[in-house]
């Protein structure tokens, strides 16, 4: 379902054109010092002749900007960040405001995450991306001339990123309040989030197949915050302020005249897909728990009823939002292929802090209604091939390879399908007996478990040291899905064995991260 369909952005033609911005106008150097009150809120301020204009024309879907519109109402400025005065609002990162007035939130809500194992260390890593060996701030010898001025401030940025997202948010939500109910109350670990999310997607500026396909899917993703298209140019102003406030060594016209670019060109991908998506699909699903059943002291399978069709892929991963944490959404993937009856099931394990998870272990109950984003992940089944599928399950990663199993049954080919499920503990093999269930029914299926901790009747060892005793694996695909450190040293070790990268399937590591709260 994550096909990108994108349009290239209006007056995002890269040349530098300095008279031809879209709707995206740069900002320069604000000619006064003086911060934005509320009453030079209205546009008189900003129509004197010499006043450049801010980047805050609204945007609209693609549909919308056809034809194109009347000249739009000069905007509003931003005071400078320099120009802030320490009892503004706008205060430096060290001074920012109270809690209150400072929401820890990413400021486009961010996607959502895996509650386990959350690696905030990590940028995010859009599906299908090179790891950069480098630094993913030193552009490549064959950047564009923006790339390499969008990554000279990532670099100079980065080492006081922190503040930079701090005054990026208390900015934003100063500036911008009727943004804040689309976040949740508290998402301190999340709040670099869509500051991540930004830089990605303006490292990967020259490269627009991997570049669009990150972008539609955050744009369809965000459906479910409610954001809008007119939201984003405020992101905008606040991101391109921030910037000026912390890339002062880099900044300069030409660099920001590079983000007013990227920015255009992200914001308008994310627009467009958002766009297209409404056409086809709800923001979001509600569902009802119909059954929980709990495994282990801290793992449970939840099943639930959706309120209308609800399309997806074995394989796949959808976002959940509870009752009990509003706008908190979190990643778990389907555990069983499409039903006839429409339920879905999800294996989920309350984690230290994790608020959904535990929320969905210990809490939910049949007749609670809880909400679904739209389904995603390209970690589905490949049946123009009769190659076999070799997966490695760690933990509840088992779950959507549960689901790529019954994709295989239902289909009728008589593939091999090998499955390595991965535990700490024998007893930390919750779904061991669904699994040697199908493995008794299904011939071409073998179903070995792997034990990393504690004594087993089975397999001993790591999950990847398991697989490489096996094989060969040349003729199958390999699908991973479990804790990001098994999902690395697993891929390391079949290519090791000389599967080729391509036939090695995962979710990105970004969308396995959780967000420890
Ligand atoms: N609930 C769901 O729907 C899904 C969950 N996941 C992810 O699966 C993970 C499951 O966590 P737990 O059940 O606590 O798993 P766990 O931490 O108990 O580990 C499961 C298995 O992975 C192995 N492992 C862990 N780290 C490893 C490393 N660095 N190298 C090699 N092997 C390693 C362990 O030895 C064990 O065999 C979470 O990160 C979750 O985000 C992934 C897909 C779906």
């Amino acid at each position: 379902m994550d096909a990108p369909t994108t349009t290239s952005s209006a007056g995002n033609d890269g040349g530098g054109n300095s008279g031809d911005w879209g709707w995206f106008t740069p900002s320069r150097k604000q000619p006064d010092d003086q911060p934005r009150s509320p009453e030079s809120d209205g546009a008189a301020d900003d129509r004197s002749a010499d006043r450049p204009v801010n980047p805050i024309r609204p945007a609209g879907t693609e549909a919308e900007r056809r034809p194109a519109p009347p000249a739009p109402a000069p905007a509003p400025p931003i005071p400078p960040a320099s120009a802030v005065p320490p009892a503004s609002p706008f205060a430096p990162a060290s001074a920012v405001p109270p809690a209150s007035a400072v929401p820890p939130a990413s400021a486009v809500p961010p996607e959502a995450g895996r509650e386990e194992h959350q690696r905030p260390d990590e940028a995010p890593t859009p599906q299908g991306a090179r790891p950069a060996a480098e630094s993913v701030f030193t552009a490549p010898e064959t950047a564009s001339p923006d790339a390499i001025l969008l990554r000279r401030t990532m670099a100079e940025i980065e080492p006081v990123s922190d503040k930079v997202t701090s005054y990026f948010y208390a900015l934003l939500f100063v500036q911008h309040p009727e943004l804040r109910p689309l976040f949740p109350a508290a998402m301190d670990a999340q709040r670099d989030r869509l500051f991540k999310a930004i830089l990605t997607a303006a490292r990967l500026i020259d490269d627009p197949d991997i570049l669009g396909d990150f972008l539609s899917r955050l744009g369809r993703g965000h459906r479910k915050y409610g954001t809008r298209p007119e939201h984003y140019p405020a992101v905008g102003e606040c991101l391109l302020a921030a910037l000026t406030r912390y890339a002062t060594n880099t900044w300069s016209d030409e660099a920001e005249a590079a983000w007013v670019r990227a920015y255009t060109a992200i914001s308008q991908i994310m627009i467009d897909a958002a766009a297209e998506d409404e056409l086809r699909a709800p923001a979001w699903w509600q569902a009802e728990v119909v059954g929980h059943e709990p495994r282990t002291a801290d793992i449970a399978v939840v099943t639930v009823r959706p309120d209308q069709p609800y399309p997806f892929l074995a394989g796949q991963y959808t976002s959940v939002e509870t009752p009990w944490w509003p706008r908190v959404w979190r990643h778990y993937s389907f555990a069983s292929a499409p039903r006839a009856d429409g339920l879905l099931s999800f294996h989920v394990k309350a984690v230290p802090a994790g608020w959904v998870s535990s929320a969905l272990v210990h809490r939910a109950r049949p007749g609670d209604v809880i909400r679904l984003g739209p389904p995603a992940g390209s970690m589905t089944v490949d049946h123009s091939t009769d190659n076999g599928l070799l997966c490695l399950g760690g933990g509840t990663g088992i779950a959507p390879i549960k689901a790529l199993v019954e994709d295989v049954a239902e289909h009728g080919r008589q593939r091999p399908v090998e499955v390595f499920y991965g535990a700490r503990s024998d007893h930390d093999l919750y779904d061991i007996d669904t699994m040697l269930r199908l493995a008794q029914r299904h011939p071409w299926l073998s179903v070995r478990p792997v034990v990393s901790d504690g004594p087993t009747s089975g397999l001993s060892g790591r999950l990847p040291d398991a697989v490489r005793q096996y094989g060969p694996w040349n003729a199958f695909d390999a699908y991973l899905s479990g804790p990001p450190g098994m999902i690395r040293s697993g891929v390391d070790a079949l290519m090791g064995v000389g599967v080729p990268s391509h036939r090695i399937r995962h979710d990105s590591i970004e969308e396995l991260m959780a967000a420890a709260e």
